[in-house]
């Protein structure tokens, strides 16, 4: 379990540039064997917040609790051993291309002191567990990304950890490469009952793999839940990201943002719309995915009728549990990872920002 308690981390003025205040007072509880994701544009904090949920950054002020234990009561040493409880999985692998591939997931086991014959034993069944078994004798500069990011899971589960933190693992992937580590790291969630914080400015990331995600926006989160709840939550800014249908301007009639899920299905809103109530009905944008294993949509209709019969239709669709607002242009912020700044991945793999094609991943 993970439970950051009004966390703030301020970076202090250094030559000349202002402090930056990156985490702005964040709580949050991830509980165990929870899929959680932090989302959010560029330099909201995301990579700041993980790095606190370790120590690896210390907070300014707050509290942060891992596994039960108080990580802000320990003095460095015991931050050191206590982090042996936190597997971390980096952007770019951070794997050491001296070592095979056996190595590089052995070293955390030689630094805390694990006898070599247990270590191989380790091992083995961890390169097993990535599917990268016949891989073990291969160096880095001889895997693909894919491999070279389940060699990295491998050597973060190592030390049999409690949570593993994932800071934007399959960003320098290709799709096809991101859906067999989002597998793969479902996968080893599920068999090892671990509780994972991903980071991710991919929107396609959270949906094929969390439970629940936050925003964080300017070091604060702005929004959150289990992603079912999100998605059913009226003027949720995280639904927004997470399915985004931005309204156009110039559509014939009123805009409606209606939110479909299994329960609530587009053909039951469009019936109660153009059938029951004969309102001309077109639907201008939406999109329809899979999130956290269930089927939601949001869809923008442009609907032309009497205004009287237009609200009874609205009334009579929330009656049945729909989400249905009014929408006009500009209503929604612009999908993060669309006008982010593209990251300089600095490895020889291409960095492919959109990942909208991902694999669904079994759940
Ligand atoms: N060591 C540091 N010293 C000073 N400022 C920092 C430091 N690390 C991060 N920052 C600042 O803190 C803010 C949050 O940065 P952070 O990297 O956490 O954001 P992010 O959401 O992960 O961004 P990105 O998606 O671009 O990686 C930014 O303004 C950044 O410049």
């Amino acid at each position: 379990m993970i439970e950051l308690t009004d966390v703030r981390k301020v970076f202090p003025a250094r030559r000349g540039a202002a402090e930056v205040v990156a985490v702005d007072g964040v709580t949050l509880s991830v509980a165990d064997g929870e899929f959680a994701g932090v989302v959010g544009p560029s330099g909201s904090g995301k990579s700041t917040l993980v790095r606190l949920v370790n120590l690896l950054e210390r907070p300014t002020s707050g509290g942060v609790v891992v596994d039960g234990q108080v990580l802000t009561d320990l003095d460095d040493d015991g931050v050191r051993r206590a982090r042996r409880a936190v597997g971390m999985v980096f952007q770019h692998f951070n794997l050491l291309d001296s070592r095979t591939a056996a190595g590089n997931v052995e070293h955390p086991l030689e630094l805390a002191g694990v006898g070599r014959t247990e270590r191989r034993r380790r091992v083995a069944d961890l390169l097993d567990l990535v599917g990268l078994a016949d891989r073990h004798a291969s160096r880095p500069a001889q895997l693909s990304g894919g491999q070279k990011q389940r060699v990295a899971i491998a050597r973060a589960l190592a030390a049999q950890p409690k949570v593993l933190l994932c800071d934007e693992a399959t960003s320098a992937l290709d799709p096809a490469s991101t859906g067999g580590v989002l597998e793969l790291l479902r996968q080893v969630r599920a068999e090892l009952g671990l509780t994972v914080l991903l980071i991710t400015h991919e929107m396609a990331v959270v949906r094929a793999v969390c439970d629940s995600a936050v925003l964080l926006d300017h070091g604060r989160v702005v929004d959150g839940g289990p992603l079912t709840e999100v998605l059913t939550r009226p003027h949720s800014p995280l639904a927004a990201q997470l399915l985004p249908v931005p309204a156009v301007a110039g559509g014939a009639g009123d805009l409606v943002r209606v939110t479909v899920t299994e329960d609530a299905p587009e053909g039951r809103v469009l019936r109660t719309l153009a059938g029951e109530l004969g309102l001309d009905v077109e639907v201008v944008g939406g999109s329809v995915e899979t999130v956290a294993g269930r089927r939601f949509g949001r869809l923008l209709l442009s609907v032309t009728g009497d205004d009287g019969r237009l609200d009874v239709a609205l009334q009579r669709l929330r009656d049945g549990g729909s989400l249905v607002e009014r929408a006009v242009p500009g209503d929604e912020p612009p999908p993060i990872g669309v006008h982010d700044e593209p990251e300089a991945s600095g490895q020889p793999e291409p960095a492919v920002p959109h990942v909208l094609d991902i694999p669904e991943v079994p759940r």
